[in-house]
């Protein structure tokens, strides 16, 4: 059985000089690509992660119809039924075992795409919640910018700035059945999230206690790990922490230097147990997809560490050789490869 991912938590709370907590911010997203981030409630409220929760279950309870009716769009907005995306499509037989639901930008906390009307009076509570992780996400890339000592430190955090223009982040609700409520043709094998490394630059992660399944893939590149919803430490936190990952954009922008690790979220009735955690029932979780402006280009960082790298997730991104992309543009890349159905032959 492997050990659980020895990921490091941190606490951004505090006020004053943040330096140290930006250098074990680095440090955790070059070695692992994840950390996590304690929830003490002052970032985002521990009572709007319950109440984002809730408007998943109702969410996910609606009518058939009512989902359907809010079909996910190539604009990446929307319900995106059972097995209906693939993030492994290389290694699955069929498509991931999960429920999701993604919204975009809101305005004025009006959502900009239709809304199932069982949460028709969640629309503000979802765009509080959104807020909260933009702002969240900010500081975030703020911190990093510090950690990697980059020329201004808000290098990244102005990009990301909504007033930048539009961009493709999503607040993203998932729901993941038990496989014992499944068809006999599902078996323990397949995957409720493939195999995938995420597309933005970075990803909060939200989690409920006692709900197993998410694995990190090592850096041996073959064992998988799974990640504990409350790692030591925290356990007498009024939340869980908040996980961060680093994704391909970021890890692109960065030259490798950051890492952007993949993942997967499984049953879990074999191997890999953590204690207080079980796989076989529904499993609920919330992730933010944080993304810059869509014209964001993605040319040099001026950091000297992220210019001096030359590891191994340096190869076959050398600054010299590629043309400097846009956020849209990587982002519309990352998403063909995973929606084949919604893509196909739609240039
Ligand atoms: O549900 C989880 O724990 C992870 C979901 C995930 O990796 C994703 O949606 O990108
Ligand atoms: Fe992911």
């Amino acid at each position: 059985m492997a050990q659980v991912a020895k990921i490091p938590v941190i606490d951004i709370s505090a006020e004053g000089d943040q330096t140290q907590v930006a250098r074990d911010l680095v440090e955790a997203a070059i070695e692992h690509g994840f950390v996590y981030i304690r929830n003490t409630g002052k970032d985002i409220p521990i009572a709007a992660v319950e109440e984002a929760f809730d408007v998943a279950r109702r969410l996910f309870d609606a009518p058939l119809s009512e989902k359907e009716a809010c079909t996910i769009r190539q604009n990446n907005r929307g319900w995106s039924a059972m097995n209906y995306e693939t993030l492994d499509p290389a290694n699955q037989r069929v498509g991931d075992f999960k429920e999701a639901f993604n919204f975009g930008e809101f305005i004025n906390a009006k959502a900009q795409q239709p809304l199932p009307p069982a949460i028709a009076a969640d629309e503000a509570s979802i765009s509080a919640f959104r807020d909260y992780c933009y702002h969240l996400t900010l500081k975030l890339n703020t911190l990093l910018g510090i950690g990697l000592e980059v020329t201004p430190p808000t290098f990244f955090t102005t990009s990301h700035l909504r007033s930048a223009g539009p961009s493709g982040t999503t607040l993203r609700l998932l729901r993941y059945p038990p496989l014992s409520s499944l068809p006999p043709s599902a078996q323990p094998t397949d995957v409720r999230a493939g195999a995938h490394s995420d597309y933005g630059s970075l990803t909060l992660l939200f989690r409920l206690r006692g709900q197993a399944g998410l694995e990190i893939l090592l850096r041996d590149g073959t064992t998988w790990s799974p990640v504990p919803v409350v790692p030591e430490g925290t356990e007498d936190d009024p939340a869980p922490p908040i996980l961060m990952n680093i994704g391909d954009l970021l890890a692109y922008w960065t030259g490798g230097l950051l890492r952007s690790t993949v993942h997967r979220v499984v049953f879990q009735e074999g191997g890999n147990k953590v204690a207080g955690e079980a796989g076989d029932g529904t499993r609920y979780s919330i992730a933010y997809f944080c993304h810059p402006f869509g014209g964001a280009e993605l040319g040099v960082v001026p950091s000297e560490r992220v210019k001096g790298y030359r590891g191994e997730g340096a190869k076959g991104n050398p600054y010299a050789e590629r043309r400097v992309m846009t956020a849209d543009e990587h982002l519309q890349m990352r998403l063909k490869a995973s929606y084949a159905q919604l893509y196909e032959g739609k240039e």
